[in-house]
């Protein structure tokens, strides 16, 4: 056992750059294995191990990885020299070239996929999250925003009655069920109200999927962060059965009765529908950009040439299916997260909350008399865009950047640092590293959305803001991502104030847990209703 554990630790012991000391059994990984730190820590802490370095190296309990600070090297690895690192880190789910058998959802979804395989299957999905699709989608989403707020506007009530001076209630949980309907509408193609219903199949289904309580589920993630091919070995599903084939059901379900009755809903079954008859495909005005000083968002990452490239492949049935499941994946707690955040923040700091309300107050003024809220009207918001981008920049929930070297790489500082990095090599970007780097955010604990107004955005530099990741593999649903949080936020500040209420823990902290992303004692607060 020791030296299986120990075997790499000489990894760096001939490369000129600094590393950190291993220690056994869990390399440089013990303080979050042993529940010492948070996740937001732990990565700052590697981070943060040699300040003065542009790269240096740490192990992964007994993986060597690379740990990159530079913003110009972060350019270089995930841009300029991409095609020596393509791939995501291995989990032991991925589906690649050799393992056709692979039927597993999460492996073959995008963030999972390698190879050409990811290419092929990137350029096939990027034309459904084009500007113009998201269009599309919007109404969808508002009608998601509109149902929370009747039903949070019922629940005010029922606490004056009570007595009470607003409706108390922790974020997470809430923002959990507007994530999953939103999901439930533009993925699935289904109508879900979790707020009414919360206890509906699709919201049961989700949270047992997410559940981040669940020992097993915390054991296989802990497996697929440290021991993947052991975890590949034994064939490990990340899905229960059961959720495997609610998933797989409920998809071909809807697909089938669309095609037996030609409907058409302008969502991600939809598109998929499209993706396998070939059709999907970047059309005239895909492009074209909102016409608003802050487009679709400071923070959103564009397509590169790997998106757009033409293929001939043909997808299975589980290829497609697996792309609407990542919106659970990677879009659930993501979304939830981010709006929980930017709520609190929005709490906490009046001044901004009042700045923002007026924004939003002055755009529905200037709505025509029962004219819905337009994707055009969201985006022409510049302060909801800075309170966002820098919600993101505060609490990137991603927390860490992470690409695999595909074929031996020869790194030169241009300063005499010369070495190799080899095929099969782990690097990270710790993203809430760069975030909170005073050199490039002066007092960076601080929330202050002015880091983001038009004079400042021009002065970030390129490679230190990445909530959404950087270069072809980047998050492919940004633009859902930004649209889905604005559209929460609109409705909710149209609508109410926003208190911190005995429960609301000041300043927030994220809680020590290797597994779980989750705050000491819930986000807590007040909503009172403006027009009581
Ligand atoms: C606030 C919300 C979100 C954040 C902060 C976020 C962030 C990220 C980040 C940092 C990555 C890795 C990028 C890289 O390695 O360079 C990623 C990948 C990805 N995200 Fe998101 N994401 C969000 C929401 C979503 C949503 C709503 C979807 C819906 C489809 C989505 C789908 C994906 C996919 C498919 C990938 C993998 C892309 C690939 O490997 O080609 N994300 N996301």
């Amino acid at each position: 056992a020791y030296r299986y554990c120990t075997k790499h630790y000489f990894y760096f012991a001939d490369k000129p750059i600094p590393f950190m000391k291993p220690s056994f059994p869990f390399g440089n990984a013990g303080p979050i294995l042993m529940k010492k730190v948070s996740l937001f820590d732990h990565f700052q802490n590697l981070y943060n191990a040699f300040p003065n370095s542009r790269i240096h190296g740490m192990f992964n309990m007994r993986q060597p990885a690379y740990i990159v600070r530079d913003p110009e090297l972060v350019k270089q690895i995930t841009v300029k020299d991409f095609d020596y690192f393509v791939d995501h880190m291995t989990t032991g789910l991925e589906q690649t070239e050799d393992n056709h058998s692979n039927h597993l959802l999460l492996g073959n979804s995008l963030v999972s996929l390698r190879g050409q395989k990811w290419r092929d299957m990137r350029a096939t999905l990027s034309p459904a999250f084009t500007g113009s699709k998201m269009r599309l989608m919007f109404t969808l989403i508002a009608e998601c925003g509109q149902t929370m707020v009747e039903y949070f506007r019922a629940e005010e009530r029922k606490a004056r009655a009570a007595g009470g001076t607003g409706y108390q209630l922790e974020l997470k949980d809430v923002m959990t069920r507007f994530a999953n309907d939103v999901i439930g509408t533009a993925a699935f193609g289904i109508k879900v109200d979790s707020f009414r219903d919360p206890k509906n199949q699709f919201i049961s289904m989700a949270r047992s999927v997410t559940n981040q309580e669940s020992l097993l589920k915390a054991i296989k993630m802990l497996g697929y962060t440290f021991v993947p091919k052991l975890m590949m070995r034994l064939n490990i599903d990340f899905l229960t059965p059961e959720e495997d084939r609610f998933f797989r059901s409920t998809i071909l379900e809807t697909m089938r009765t669309r095609e037996e009755k030609g409907i058409f809903r302008p969502d991600m079954i939809e598109l998929l529908m499209q993706a396998k008859k070939g059709s999907l495909k970047h059309q005239q005005g895909d492009e074209q950009r909102i016409d608003s000083e802050t487009g679709e968002g400071f923070a959103t990452v564009e397509e590169s040439h790997v998106g757009r490239r033409a293929h001939d492949r043909v997808w299975s049935d589980t290829e497609l299916i697996a792309q609407a499941f990542i919106f659970f994946f990677a879009g659930f707690e993501t979304i939830s997260w981010t709006l929980s955040f930017a709520l609190y923040e929005l709490t906490v700091h009046e001044e901004i909350q009042a700045r923002l309300y007026e924004e939003i107050r002055d755009t529905e003024q200037s709505l025509e008399e029962g004219q819905a809220l337009t994707y055009e009207k969201l985006q022409s918001m510049p302060y909801l865009d800075m309170v966002v981008s820098e919600t993101l920049r505060l609490w990137p929930i991603a927390t860490v950047l992470n690409r695999e070297c595909v074929r031996d790489y020869q790194y030169d500082d241009g300063q005499g640092v010369r070495f190799t990095i080899e095929k099969g090599a782990l690097l990270f970007i710790p993203i809430v590293g760069m975030h909170f780097n005073p050199k490039y955010y002066p007092e960076p604990e601080r929330f202050d959305p002015e880091r983001f107004n038009q004079e400042n955005r021009k002065n970030i530099q390129q490679g230190t803001y990445l909530p959404f990741g950087a270069g072809p593999r980047n998050c492919i649903g940004s633009r859902f991502a930004l649209m889905e949080a604005k559209v929460a936020l609109y409705y909710l500040l149209l609508n109410f104030r926003l208190l911190p209420c005995a429960k609301t823990q000041i300043p927030l902290k994220l809680k020590k847990s290797s597994t779980q992303f989750a705050t000491e004692q819930g986000i807590w607060l007040e909503f009172q209703s403006r027009s009581s």
